[in-house]
């Protein structure tokens, strides 16, 4: 899906001075108040809105990835994801950059913590490396990138043990933390006087007559710095004792827990673009078009945006200043201005994520209906990906129905294999084994029929098709499907 391959990847990587560099992408978070085009597995790094130079379009993590490989840096880049997102994220970035997953959401700093321990006990980085830990939803230009490339050399001269990044601030914000630099005659970096999160507008613009800068969200250290502060919580240094460890484990941030702490960190300013993405209100600068999806907005609606994943089209007439995101989780209708209020709210609206993008491609939840007698029908639109296939499954609540709308593929049922394509329909008893793998892009309409329909109730046998295959005691013989 995504092309991005990066250049053959070396346990030493970026040397500057000598001492290599890792970068470790953060993206956890699911971006609440992006919904509802980001849910519990779409957060909003995935949300592919961004338009690119060629008039296509990027997620988030597409583009910083992009940014990272354009200064040589994702040759030496780690992903740390909650478990639930690796699917997506490898049809986003694709299988060549390691992913470190997080069995809980706990925190950026217990999630840097178990990247270090990855680094340090699975892949052996030398104690005195730096990692630089990078949140995946900001939106700067390549010139930001560039910067991290300089902090191993930084870092030495400095003499300090953390390195923050900070941009100048465009307007007197409460929505971020700055840091108060303790003002020297270099220009690459100052010591760090002080840390104010969120500060109320009067006490903002006392701040910037100060010279503080935004908090970018972005921290470098030498791996050491961050292991012996491990040690002195008792966390664990192992990968996999941490990874045992994590259920159990405090929901800590990283500024909280270190940035604020330490008394011998530096900020290096930052002075070009850089946007925190994370509320409609600062995405849609983004999106190059007022309207994507299907709908119009008169002329007279001023600043009004519309993102629309539905088959359906949203008039906008003579309302300025709104943003309408709809999608199969929902509808949301809020000014620009108070549009993250969402968060709030969005407690209330059912967890089940009605659309996922998967390692195969994607489903799309059209209805689910329950009756009296606990029978319930759910119906599908699944779309695969040419060459991908369906894990070799069955499930213990639910027999499927499968009506191909498009394309062809392979279909394994109880170990027959047979061709499939455009008007077949499908069968798929209570508990009988089945698989599927498009030869062109396939789409089908899958209704369940059963009990307790969840995404969840699915015993998977065989992940690859080649080992779906051993299963077909015809040896792989192909016949025509039903
Ligand atoms: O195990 P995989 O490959 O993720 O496949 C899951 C998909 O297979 C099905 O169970 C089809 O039987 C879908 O309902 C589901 O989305």
């Amino acid at each position: 899906m995504f092309p991005l391959v990066c250049k053959k990847r070396t346990t030493l990587t970026i040397t500057s001075g000598g001492i290599a560099l890792k970068i470790t992408l953060l993206s956890g978070g699911s971006g609440k108040r992006l919904w509802p085009l980001s849910n519990e597995v779409r957060s909003k790094i995935f949300l592919k809105l961004l338009r690119k130079e060629d008039g296509s379009r990027e997620s988030m993590i597409q583009r910083v990835c992009r940014q990272l490989d354009s200064v040589g840096l994702l040759q030496s880049t780690y992903i740390v994801t909650h478990k639930s997102q690796i699917e997506i994220m490898k049809n986003h970035v694709g299988d060549s950059i390691p992913i470190i997953s997080e069995p809980y959401k706990k925190g950026t700093f217990t999630a840097a913590a178990l990247a270090i321990t990855y680094l340090h006990s699975k892949i052996h980085v030398k104690a005195d490396e730096i990692v630089c830990v990078i949140p995946v939803d900001l939106f700067v230009k390549t010139d930001f990138f560039e910067i991290l490339n300089k902090l191993p050399d930084i870092l030495i001269q400095s003499q300090a043990d953390l390195a923050l990044l900070g941009t100048t601030p465009m307007y007197p914000s409460n929505q971020f933390g700055y840091i108060v630099p303790k003002m020297n005659n270099r220009i690459d970096y100052h010591p760090i006087a002080t840390f104010v999160e969120k500060p109320d507008e009067r006490k903002a613009r006392r701040l910037i007559k100060n010279n503080a800068l935004w908090n970018c969200g972005v921290f470098a250290f030498p791996i050491k710095f961050m292991l012996s502060h491990l040690k002195s919580k008792s966390f664990p240094l192992l990968y996999e004792d941490m990874l045992n460890l994590y259920e159990h484990l405090p929901e800590l941030g990283f500024d909280y827990e270190v940035v604020e702490k330490n008394r011998h960190s530096i900020v290096i300013p930052y002075n070009g673009t850089w946007k925190d993405l994370g509320s409609w209100d600062a995405l849609v600068d983004y999106l190059g078009n007022s309207v994507i999806g299907l709908g119009q907005i008169s002329d007279d609606s001023i600043n009004t945006h519309v993102v629309n994943e539905l088959p359906y089209p949203v008039n906008v007439i003579d309302v300025p200043n709104i943003i309408v995101a709809a999608s199969l989780d929902g509808i949301l209708v809020a000014s620009k201005k108070n549009s993250s209020r969402i968060k709030q709210i969005i407690n209330n609206v059912p967890k089940r994520p009605l659309y996922e993008e998967k390692r195969w491609g994607t489903y799309s939840v059209l209805d689910h209906s329950k009756m009296e007698n606990k029978i319930e029908t759910l119906t599908k639109k699944i779309k695969l990906l040419p060459g991908k296939n369906i894990s070799y499954q069955l499930h213990h609540k639910r027999k499927e129905i499968w009506v191909i709308t498009s394309g062809s593929g392979e279909f394994i049922l109880e170990d027959k294999l047979s061709y499939v394509t455009i008007g077949d329909v499908l069968q798929i008893p209570l508990g009988a084994k089945h698989g599927v793998k498009a030869i062109t892009p396939l789409e089908f309409i899958e209704v369940q029929i059963g009990t307790e329909l969840v995404e969840e109730d699915i015993t998977r046998l065989a992940m690859t098709w080649e080992e779906a295959i051993r299963y077909c005691k015809n040896g792989g013989n192909c016949e025509q499907g039903s």
